[in-house]
């Protein structure tokens, strides 16, 4: 059996054809969404990523409100730039892009953020509120998986997922969302400590794989004809000596699967265009 692909790219497209008539009819009411980026430092990743976010903010017609400060830059400084978005009436919602240099205190500058701003959906304020099942930004990565797998049909309801990996910003907050109500998954939290990994994924009907260690999941750790998605984002070196982008699944489980989310093509795209949903619900919301 070879997977059909789940084609992350050409969801993410449909989704800001989508968003393009939602900024038309609040360009009627007068109202332009903006979406703000904090850059510290010159990594050129980083800078990628952001030069990304602005791409699509125009395509969708989305203001861009950009932020950029030297490697160097103090805390006071970048709290100053921190204020000055959250009293911005025209930036709807902000991120601040990770990692920043070591010597800034994160938590401090990710705190600092108007949780009603957080793009990112990652504000500790934001993620308490997804705990309890109030209304909230939603992280984006998460957001953007669970509605890959709803636009293709793939059943959450009372399915058996395997996820691998409880970071902050994915495996973690992504079990909460499978369990809520509406999603009603049944999730097994996996991670880098789980002894006998391959017990849990084998008998799974969706394994969702974000540890960060490349081809983690191979062919024979999954069910067959089971659901795979590939969060998986590291850095290596190819042969060739180039540097280049790899996910946490091995591409054998190609040949097992019965659909596949890849990487590239597959999240990064949808975490994208649920950056530019956060930040249109926030502009729908004002007054
Ligand atoms: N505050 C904050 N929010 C983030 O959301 C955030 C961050 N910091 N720091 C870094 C990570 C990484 N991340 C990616 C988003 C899209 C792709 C993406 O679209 N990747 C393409 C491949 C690369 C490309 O072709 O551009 C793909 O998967 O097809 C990758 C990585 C967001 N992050």
């Amino acid at each position: 059996m070879t997977a059909t692909i789940l084609d992350g790219k050409a969801t993410a497209a449909e989704i800001k054809d989508e968003l393009r008539t939602r900024v038309k009819a609040l360009a009627e009411r007068g109202i332009t969404p903006g979406l703000g980026t904090v850059l510290v430092g010159e990594d050129p990743g980083s800078q990628a990523y952001v030069n990304g976010k602005h791409r699509d903010c125009a395509e969708v017609g989305i203001a861009s409100i950009r932020r950029e400060l030297p490697a160097d830059a103090t805390q006071e400084q970048l709290d100053a730039v921190l204020t000055e978005l959250n009293a911005d009436p025209g930036c709807h919602g902000y991120i601040v892009q990770l990692p920043l240099p070591a010597h800034l205190d994160t938590q401090r500058a990710l705190e600092l953020i108007d949780p009603d701003k957080d793009a990112d959906g990652l504000h500790p304020v934001n993620l308490g509120r997804l705990v309890l099942g109030y209304d909230a930004p939603l992280p984006c990565t998460p957001r953007g998986i669970v509605e890959l797998l709803r636009r293709h049909d793939v059943p959450l309801r009372g399915a058996k997922v395997a996820l691998v990996g409880r970071g902050n910003t994915v495996g973690r907050p992504l079990g909460l969302l499978l369990t809520r109500r509406s999603e009603n998954a049944t999730v097994t939290l996996c991670h880098t400590g789980t002894l006998d990994l391959a017990a849990q994924t084998r008998e799974a009907d969706i394994v969702i794989v974000a540890a960060g260690v490349p081809g983690l999941l191979t062919a024979d750790m999954v069910n067959p004809g089971a659901t795979v998605v590939d969060v998986g984002i590291t850095r290596v070196i190819g042969a060739d000596g180039k540097g280049r982008y790899t996910g946490d699944v091995d591409p054998e489980v190609a040949g097992v699967a019965g659909k596949l989310v890849p990487m590239p093509g597959g999240v990064g795209p949808m975490t994208r265009a649920m950056l530019l949903t956060n930040v249109v619900e926030r502009a729908e919301r004002q007054d």
